[in-house]
Formats: structure tokens, C-alpha cells, sequence
């Protein structure tokens, strides 16, 4: 069996993730030095016949400098005008860095709700697909501009797993200020020790995913859920330090690697568990929690016991245990005007056309 490490090294199709801390410093803003390093070290892995999607991090830091501003902002609308400054120069020095060995680059700005609708999902797989045909790196990063809160990414480690799945990545690199993954901070605990493979939950046990640094967005925690996030598409990952690119896209012993499941999960419920947006809720009682997620049974109105937001049959909606704890995500088959009259019933007391599941098996999927 091929392990991690050469199924990544082999890899046809990858996405490589570069975080800001990699590429801006608070003194400087962009760092071009450490541009053009990456670029050549994603530039070999072309020529050695991979296609390369780069997810690029680093417009809010980019900004920063030009905007006057000495410490990262903390509010969205400052965030964004950095965003908006940056980006500019973000691109331009993706653009002139990858110029030098003859390469052009297209610019990709996307927001969670590009990936969330399905039209919108099929055009930015298009673009990628046509700027891979044509012989162009595709350089994305999240809109900033336009994200509001609650429709932001949140990170881009988890757009950069979003976007592998998008492309249908083999392999999902991330390049950080840190070498890999510890079993606690190494910025704060010097006794912490690299963990060289996670092929499974269990090799997580123990381990503190702590805080960004002062440039980061979410630490170590957000990389973790991105590996899992990948490995539910069936794409391994490798965590490696930006300065050693070259070695972790040349296949060399670095970084942390992260096996995918053995089987991963269809695109339709991929779709329903990380990337859907959900409209509404269902609260679930004990009995309908344990059908839904321990023997995977279709949900039905039996189970329910409340309804929350408003939403049409077709819609993805958070299916939630009692206490609010979230279980499943799931396609519902109803309106919420209309579950509101069904709740608590068993099927037997529905009308013959609401005998169907509210949530069939097949649309269910626990998170
Ligand atoms: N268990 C851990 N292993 C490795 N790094 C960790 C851990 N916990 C916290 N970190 C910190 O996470 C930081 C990387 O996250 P972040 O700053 O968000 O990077 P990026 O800008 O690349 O997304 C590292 O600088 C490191 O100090
Ligand atoms: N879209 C933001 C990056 C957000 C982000 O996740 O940053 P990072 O944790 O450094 O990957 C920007 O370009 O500044």
C-alpha cells in the first residue's frame, strides 16, 4: 500500500495553501523575497507535470502598511479596506513572481456563498479548470471585500480544503510560519514535538491545536478541521513550513502529513456537511438522535420537536439534539410551514402525500 506521504509526493492535481504569516511580516507588509521563493518551488512542481491551484493568504497584511495601520485590525470594516488594498498588491506580486519563469497568473476571489450554491459552485470550477487548460496559475483567495460575517469562510484553510474538493485535488499542501504539526504550541511550550503522520483521530489524542500568531487567522485549530475537512474528500494533506517549499513540493521528509478517509464521502454529501448553507433547524428527540446518527435511519416527524427559521423543501438544515448540540446536517423534504403541522406525528397519522422522511438517509449526514 503507498503511504501518505508518496500518494502527495505523486500527487497529479494539488492545491497549496500559503498562510499570511508566510508572506507578510508586520514591519514589512509583503515579503517579495519569500514570494518568488514559493513561486519557484510551485513553478518545479508544475514542470514536473502537476497541476498547482495556489490559495493565497496575506491581504490584510499587505494592506496594513500602505493604510498606515501597525497592528492587525479587528473589525470587519477595516479588515476589508485593508483587504482591498492588499489584494491589489497581493496579485501584482503573485503575477511578477511567477513572470519570471514565463507564467501567468489569474486572480480568483471567492465567497463561502460561490461554494454553497450549486450554479455558483459549477461557474468557479469553470474558471479553474479552464485557467489549468490554458496553462495559468490560479491564485484565490476569499472576497473580502464583499464577505460579511456571517457568510465569511472564516479561513482560508478551510477555503483552501473547499477548493481541492472544487478541483478534485489529490493532495492539499499548507504552508505556515511552523514546520508542521506539535503536540502543543511550540511558540509557547519549547518541549513540544513534531507529530510526522495523523492517519486517524486517535493520533490527535493529546495534542493543544493553540492560537494563530499576530498575523495568522486561526491557528492551529483551523488547519486540523481543514485536514479533516480534506480527508472526508479523499484528499490527504501535508502541513509544512513555507521556507521549506521546496522540499515538501518535491516529495522530501517534511511537515506533518494527514491520511484521507478510506472511502471518502460522496460529492452530494460532502456538499450537505461542509459547504451548504443551512436555512433552519430541527431539534430531535433522543429516540430520533440515536436513529439518525447511530443506526443512520432516515429522519422522520415522529423524531421532532421543534422547528427553527424558515425554509423550503430541498433546503440543507441543522439538525440539532436537545440540548442545541448540533448532530447531522441533512436535505429537507418539506417547507418549514408545513413540518410545523407534522411534528410528533408517526407516519401513520400523516396525510398519505407526508408519509415521505423529512430527512431521507441518503441527504443525512452527521457532523
Ligand atoms: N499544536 C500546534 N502545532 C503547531 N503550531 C501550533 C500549534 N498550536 C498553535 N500553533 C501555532 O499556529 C501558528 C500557525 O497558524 P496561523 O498563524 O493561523 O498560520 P497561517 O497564517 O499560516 O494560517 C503557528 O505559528 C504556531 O505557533
Ligand atoms: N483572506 C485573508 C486571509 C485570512 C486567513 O485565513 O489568513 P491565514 O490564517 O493567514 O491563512 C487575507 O488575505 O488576509
Amino acid at each position: 500500500m503507498t503511504g501518505t506521504r508518496e500518494t502527495i509526493a505523486a500527487a497529479r492535481s494539488v492545491v497549496v495553501k500559503i498562510g499570511s504569516s508566510a508572506l507578510t511580516s508586520m514591519a514589512e507588509g509583503l515579503d517579495v523575497a519569500r514570494l518568488d521563493a514559493l513561486a519557484d518551488a510551485i513553478e518545479a512542481r508544475m514542470r514536473r507535470g502537476s497541476d498547482v491551484v495556489v490559495v493565497s493568504s496575506g491581504a490584510i497584511g499587505a494592506g496594513m502598511a500602505p493604510l498606515g495601520l501597525r497592528r492587525r485590525p479587528q473589525d470587519l470594516a477595516t479588515k476589508q479596506a485593508a483587504a482591498s488594498v492588499g489584494q491589489l498588491a497581493l496579485a501584482h506580486a503573485w503575477g511578477t513572481s511567477f513572470a519570471r519563469h514565463g507564467r501567468t497568473v489569474g486572480q480568483v476571489l471567492l465567497t463561502a456563498e460561490d461554494i454553497a450554491r450549486r450554479a455558483n459552485h459549477r461557474n468557479a470550477q469553470r474558471t479553474l479548470d479552464r485557467l489549468r487548460s490554458l496553462g495559468a496559475v490560479a491564485v484565490v483567495n476569499e472576497n473580502d471585500t464583499v464577505a460579511t460575517t456571517e457568510i465569511r469562510f472564516g479561513d482560508n484553510d478551510r477555503l483552501a480544503a473547499l477548493v481541492a474538493h472544487l478541483v478534485g485535488a489529490d493532495a492539499l499542501v499548507l504552508l505556515s510560519d511552523v514546520d508542521g504539526l506539535y503536540d502543543g504550541d511550540p511558540r509557547k511550550d519549547p518541549a513540544a514535538r513534531l507529530i510526522p503522520e495523523v492517519d486517524g483521530p486517535e493520533d490527535l489524542d493529546g495534542v493543544v491545536a493553540g492560537s494563530g500568531g499576530a498575523l495568522g487567522t486561526g491557528g492551529m485549530a483551523s488547519k486540523l478541521s481543514a485536514a479533516r475537512l480534506a480527508a472526508d474528500a479523499g484528499v490527504p494533506v501535508l502541513l509544512a513550513a513555507a521556507s521549506d517549499a521546496a522540499s515538501a513540493l518535491a516529495g522530501g521528509p517534511t511537515g506533518t502529513v494527514f491520511a484521507a478517509r478510506p472511502t471518502r464521502l460522496s460529492a452530494r454529501r460532502f456538499w450537505v456537511r461542509h459547504a451548504a448553507d443551512t436555512s433552519g433547524g430541527l431539534t430531535l428527540d433522543a429516540g430520533a438522535v440515536e436513529a439518525v446518527v447511530g443506526r443512520r435511519r432516515s429522519l422522520l416527524s415522529a423524531g421532532i420537536t421543534s422547528v427553527t427559521g424558515s425554509f423550503d423543501a430541498g433546503d440543507v438544515v441543522s439538525l440539532h439534539a436537545d440540548d442545541g448540540t448540533p448532530v447531522a446536517r441533512g436535505v429537507v423534504a418539506y417547507d418549514s410551514s408545513e413540518l410545523a403541522g407534522m411534528l410528533g406525528k408517526s407516519t401513520s397519522d400523516l396525510a398519505p402525500d407526508a408519509r415521505r422522511p423529512v430527512v431521507h438517509a441518503d441527504d443525512l449526514v452527521a457532523v
